[in-house]
């Protein structure tokens, strides 16, 4: 986007010189309080919206120069609510564009019925209608439907915004796993901060007036906020969230506070580590079950539920959870200690918040985290 302004004929300036250089194939979130400009930018992408100054341009040549229905079949456009045809099954919805695009009516079925499966739709939903369907479904039919004719670059406009947590949790794992699998060029509009981090490659927050407050990568974005305005957008756990760019696979564990179940008592009591009292106890696979406390341990081998044991909270597993992970399972643990764990869930050592608080010193150190 070149200097892009949108302005209203009611005199309203809904976008103001806005210049923003997409990356391809990765994910660009645009952000920002209500009002801000976010659906009148996205919308000029697709020439919904036209703008009154400035361009924009798709690999370097001006949208205006191609006819606008070519540029709309190159670009999915998914909506909140989804804003699926009510009379039309979910294969028909789907399979609308293939149609439109001069596929036959079983090929287009058959590229709706894979497309169900890529964005995690039992196949038993095919014929349904929309009503029948849950939003978080009707959400991915939605995903689905943009799909379909395999456009190089997908226009997301709060698609998510109208689930609960949960399956909206479930619905950006999914998008983050499509992109991954095809490399799409998303531009994704939100207005949650959180969303923003989580599904950038690059975000663009966006202040009033449709007047570009950063456009970063969110780890940088979270170190380092362009001004105020971004600082508070951003929230007050910042530090904390910028964690979740930092892996654990630097952090020193420990084994040797970690005995099985059926330790001997002197394997119970020879566990222990000068900074804590603590040992974990593992099943026989390794999994984690709880602390023992100096009690407990006295006691020996352990024949009794897991009432004995203090919770261990959460694990975190080692090389895929970022240091936040890490810290929050510290933080949770009674005894101050975090349990590592492999792919697996085997318990593959321990870390104290002190040595997590070391790693984060580390980090400053590096000049990474600020
Ligand atoms: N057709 C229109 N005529 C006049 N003003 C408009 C029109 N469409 C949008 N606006 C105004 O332009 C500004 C930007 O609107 P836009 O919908 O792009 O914001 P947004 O960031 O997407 O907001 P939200 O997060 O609330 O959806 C707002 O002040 C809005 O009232």
């Amino acid at each position: 986007m070149d200097a892009v302004t949108k302005r209203y004929p009611d005199g309203t300036t809904a976008v103001d010189r806005l210049t923003l250089e997409i990356p391809d194939g990765s994910i660009t979130v645009l952000v920002g309080p209500s009002g801000c400009g976010k659906t009148t930018t996205l919308r000029m992408i697709n020439r919904m919206v036209e703008p009154t100054e400035g361009r924009v341009l798709l690999d370097g040549r001006d949208i205006r120069e191609a006819p606008v229905n070519a540029l709309r079949r190159s670009m999915g456009y998914v909506i909140q609510h989804a804003g699926l045809f009510p009379h039309r099954t979910v294969v028909d919805n789907i399979a609308t564009v293939p149609r439109l695009n001069g596929a036959d009516k079983r090929a287009a079925r058959r590229r709706a019925l894979e497309l169900m499966e890529r964005v995690g739709l039992d196949a038993a939903f095919a014929k349904r209608y929309p009503y029948q369907l849950s939003g978080g479904q009707q959400q991915r039919v939605g995903v689905a439907r943009a799909l379909a004719a395999d456009p190089p670059v997908l226009l997301m406009d709060e698609p998510f915004s109208a689930v609960d947590p949960i399956v909206r949790k479930g619905l950006q794992d999914e998008l983050l796993r499509i992109q991954a699998d095809l490399g799409k060029t998303v531009v994704f509009v939100t207005h949650d901060i959180d969303e923003a981090i989580k599904l950038g490659d690059m975000v663009a927050v966006l202040r009033e007036g449709g007047r570009l407050a950063q456009y970063a990568p969110p780890a940088q974005l979270l170190s380092a906020p362009a001004d105020e305005f971004v600082e508070d957008f951003l929230g007050v756990d910042r530090g904390i969230r910028h964690l979740s760019f930092f892996g654990t696979d630097t952090l020193e564990l420990t084994t040797e506070p970690i005995v099985t179940e059926d330790a001997t008592a002197e394997q119970f009591g020879a566990a222990a580590v000068p900074e804590t009292p603590y040992v974990l106890v593992t099943d026989a696979a390794g999994r984690p079950r709880g602390w023992a406390d100096a009690a407990v341990r006295a006691s020996g081998p352990l024949d009794g539920p897991d009432g004995e044991l203090l919770p261990y909270g959460h694990a975190f597993t080692v090389g895929r959870d970022s240091l936040r992970a890490a810290l929050d399972s510290a933080v949770l643990s009674p005894t101050g200690w975090a349990v590592a764990v492999d792919e697996e869930g085997r318990a593959v050592g321990v870390v104290a918040q002190e040595s997590i608080a070391a790693a984060i010193r580390g980090a400053h150190r590096a000049g990474v985290l600020r």
